[in-house]
């Protein structure tokens, strides 16, 4: 058996045009609330091992995972260049395996994946600990998950304005025509976040970019850069002056600078929240640090297949 032949091969472009977000923020939503069951969860998903290649700030990421629930067995090898200037900084593959027999069956893109399944998570992290409705939106950054996060958030809330900063101001001003008339780009951090309902971190920054006496009370922050446990997008008084919920606890303590550094408490993962076995603090400023999880890639991936299996 020739396993490279027999494998199905899934385009970016064909991902793009099929992995929806409404059906993935559900299958998202469901396997955050099963993961952080733990010894119940039939998910044994160990933390991401990196490589790292020195002399580049470059590294390489695998994320295996297998769900009993969603009968599903994959890996996502992840690369992150953040220097990488002609070429885009991340790249993924996903492959799947047959859960019963270890038998390869489908390799996919993981660009749109990480892209979707990131900003898919942040939509639910928002719903559960956002503090009523929120109106205004403020992105830091302006890449590729500055634009997925605009287009998860927005199908799911209704802002009336959007704010984006980017360190390189030609960034922010791009991205803020894409986006049109309800959105601005602004010079400083703090005149983006000043009235913010919701503030999203999608930075490669390695020092903190944000801090506490520019944001509003009770505002909710998905803190999505910063993977390295030496890096940090969140001054640390910030994160301590907030509720900070994690997708995995042991991610967080071995990969996240915002929380190491600051030596920060986890209060708990989103999953206990959506469980119902952990409280959303809504009132205070809450903060949820993503740093990205197997179980999410390996969700989309079978939520491609299927619709793919459907239409074969
Ligand atoms: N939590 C997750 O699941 C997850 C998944 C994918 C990516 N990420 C992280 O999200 C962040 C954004 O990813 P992306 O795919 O949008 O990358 P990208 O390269 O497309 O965008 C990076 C953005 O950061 C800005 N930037 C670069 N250096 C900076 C600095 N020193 N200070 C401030 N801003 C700087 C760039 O101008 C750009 O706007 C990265 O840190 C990435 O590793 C997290
Ligand atoms: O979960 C992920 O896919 C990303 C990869 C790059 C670093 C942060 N996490």
């Amino acid at each position: 058996m020739d396993t490279i032949s027999s494998l199905k091969l899934v385009s970016a472009q064909n991902i793009a045009n099929i992995l929806d977000y409404s059906s993935l923020i559900a299958a998202i939503e469901k396997s955050l609330a099963n993961f952080s069951h733990r010894t119940d969860s039939g998910v044994n998903q160990p933390v991401r091992s990196v490589v790292i290649v020195p002399n580049s700030d470059g590294f390489l990421g695998c994320m295996p995972v297998y769900s009993r629930e969603d009968d599903v067995l994959a890996t996502k090898i992840v690369s992150f260049f953040p220097r990488n200037k002609d070429v885009p900084t991340h790249h993924a593959v996903v492959l799947v395996l047959c859960a019963q027999t270890g038998v390869p069956r489908a390799l996919l893109d993981g660009d749109v994946i990480t892209a979707r399944r990131t900003a898919a998570t942040s939509v639910v992290a928002t719903k559960h600990l956002v503090n009523g409705e929120p109106k205004i939106l403020a992105i830091l950054g302006s890449g590729v998950q500055a634009r997925s996060h605009y287009i998860a958030l927005s199908e799911v809330f209704h802002f009336k304005q959007i704010c984006i900063w980017n360190h390189r101001p030609e960034g922010a001003h791009k991205l803020a025509d894409e986006i049109g008339n309800n959105c601005v780009a602004c010079s400083k951090v703090s005149e983006a976040v000043e009235d913010a309902d919701v503030i999203v971190t999608v930075t490669s920054a390695k020092d903190p970019i944000l801090k506490a006496a520019w944001v509003k009370p009770g505002v909710h922050i998905n803190a999505v850069g910063a993977c390295r446990p030496d890096w940090s997008e969140l001054e640390p008084e910030l994160v301590n002056s907030a509720v900070v919920y994690v997708d995995s606890r042991e991610g967080a303590l071995k990969e996240s600078g915002d929380i190491i550094l600051a030596k920060a408490e986890i209060y708990a993962e989103i999953g206990e929240v959506i469980n119902g076995t952990c409280e959303a603090k809504r009132e205070q400023i809450t903060i949820f640090k993503s740093l990205g999880m197997a179980i999410e890639d390996a969700v989309a991936a079978k939520l491609v297949l299927d619709k793919l299996t459907v239409n074969d």
